[in-house]
């Protein structure tokens, strides 16, 4: 592990470099290193933890990884896609508690489920800019921590009570009070304009690119094998702090086996359903972040560099009226993003698709082999082929480690640019799909 030297060039405030004469110069941005909190079922081992607190872990595991007490970073990049309106300044408030400097600009991104990969996006970009030489991206989420709100008619009276002057206005006013007001308002995994969840959603991608339940089982059983292998390995020792007693992700059931997943019931079309509780994320609370920088601060704060994150590219599908999955969208962005970057879909040597469930991953890579779909809705002549499936998420994915929704991204860039450090060259291709119909991609390379 990269160990940072303690010189007093590194207490010094990070400060772009002037930009090139006429506009800013674009500067490789490299990948400095992650960290994670293991991640666990929701209201298990996390259950009384808050998201700050979850987002603080992961940030201060960071800071003691790469020595950065007292620093003064460019910038502290992170969200949650669910979150109290306490935690309406929640980054700043975990990167107040991270042991950085407390001048280091903090503050919360949200795009759903590619909220952590935006964040990288963000800090990368400016970094590339010259507008900050380093910043640390990441998200946490917890469904353990939920906000719970009050319908609209307790909401109006409560909003009155406080208004009103008068004791005589009070009782007035709590004369209002029916019980049904009491109903709590619970955050919905669906997608408002279809009311449906993200799961229903799926299913109907599914069903809709014939993705068999055999397949969806085998891609969930191996996510299993290839972590729990991971962790035997020692893979996330330099990418993980342990919390509140818990060592490894919880959600991962390396005893599993193809036969115990072909008995569970369908979850959600529960009549014709392929989709499962193992073959779909289970609701997760975790957090993550990774550290970036620009090339000139990784050699004078005397780091290694994992890997460069090069390219990036995010799409938007219209899913209202059904003309495309809602989890579809990465399979746009990641055409794009390949054409801009002159390269094939094979040109890679490990593909990190999230799992968001087996059957979006499986449909995105039929759509990415289908001729129709690629001449169709891409406009390609030819269609982008399939991979190699050996190099998919080869050291698992949300399936087994569990999908806290912000959260995921930061794992993903951090297990990506180690094995990119490990292979010593080499490129990842980096996809995640995210509610309201909208996909993050990038691609890293070393
Ligand atoms: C852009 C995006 O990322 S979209 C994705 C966003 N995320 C989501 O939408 C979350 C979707 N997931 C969910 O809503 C829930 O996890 C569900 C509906 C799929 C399942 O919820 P639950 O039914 O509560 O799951 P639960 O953990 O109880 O599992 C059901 C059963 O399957 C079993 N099971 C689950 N996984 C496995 C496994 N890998 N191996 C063996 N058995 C398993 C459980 O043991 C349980 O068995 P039991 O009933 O005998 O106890």
């Amino acid at each position: 592990m990269a160990q940072a030297a303690k010189t007093t060039q590194r207490k010094s405030p990070s400060r772009a470099k002037k930009p090139a004469a006429g506009g800013t110069g674009i500067r490789r941005v490299a990948i400095i290193g992650g960290n994670r909190i293991p991640f666990a079922k929701s209201n298990t081992a996390y259950s009384k933890v808050s998201n700050q607190e979850l987002l603080t872990s992961a940030l201060r595991g960071l800071v003691d990884r790469y020595d950065l007490q007292g620093q003064r970073l460019g910038e502290v990049v992170a969200g949650a896609v669910i979150k109290h309106s306490r935690d309406f300044n929640l980054t700043r408030e975990a990167a107040l508690s991270s042991g950085l400097a407390p001048e280091t600009p903090a503050y919360d991104i949200q795009q759903a489920c590619g909220t952590g990969l935006e964040a990288a996006i963000l800090v990368a970009n400016k970094i590339a800019l010259g507008q900050i030489e380093c910043g640390i991206a990441g998200g946490t989420d917890t469904t353990s921590d939920a906000p719970i709100g009050v319908g609209e008619g307790l909401r109006e009276i409560l909003l009155d009570l406080n208004r009103a002057k008068t004791v005589k206005d009070r009782l007035k006013i709590l004369g209002r009070f029916r019980p049904g007001h009491l109903v709590p308002e619970v955050p919905e995994n669906g997608e408002p304009r279809t009311g449906m969840s993200m799961g229903d959603h799926a299913q109907v991608t599914a069903h809709e690119w014939g993705i068999a339940r055999e397949d969806q089982d085998q891609l969930a059983w191996e996510s299993h094998q290839k972590l729990a292998k991971a962790y035997e390995e020692g893979f996330f020792a330099d990418l993980m702090t342990p919390l509140a007693g818990l060592e490894r992700d919880n959600i991962l059931r390396p005893d599993t086996t193809l036969e115990k997943l072909a008995t569970l019931k369908p979850c959600f079309d529960r009549e014709q359903g392929t989709m499962t509780a193992a073959n779909s994320t289970a609701l997760t609370d975790g957090a993550s972040c990774v550290l970036l920088a620009s090339e000139d601060w990784a050699k004078a704060n005397n780091l290694e560099v994992k890997a460069w994150l090069t390219f990036s590219e995010v799409a938007a599908v219209d899913f209202v009226d059904q003309k495309e999955g809602l989890l579809m969208a990465p399979a746009y962005a990641v055409p794009r993003m390949l054409e801009k970057a002159g390269l094939s879909l094979q040109d890679f040597d490990f593909y990190e698709i999230h799992e968001a469930f087996a059957s979006q991953v499986l449909s995105t890579l039929k759509a990415w082999e289908s001729p129709e779909f690629c001449k169709q809705r891409l406009g390609l002549e030819q269609p982008l082929g399939s991979i190699d499936r050996a190099r998919l998420n080869v050291k698992g994915s949300s399936l087994a480690a569990g999908h806290p929704f912000a959260a995921t991204g930061g794992r993903i860039v951090a297990t990506l640019a180690k094995l990119l450090e490990q292979k010593g060259s080499g490129r990842g291709l980096i996809s995640i799909c995210a509610a309201g119909g909208q996909g993050v991609t990038a691609i890293l390379e070393r």
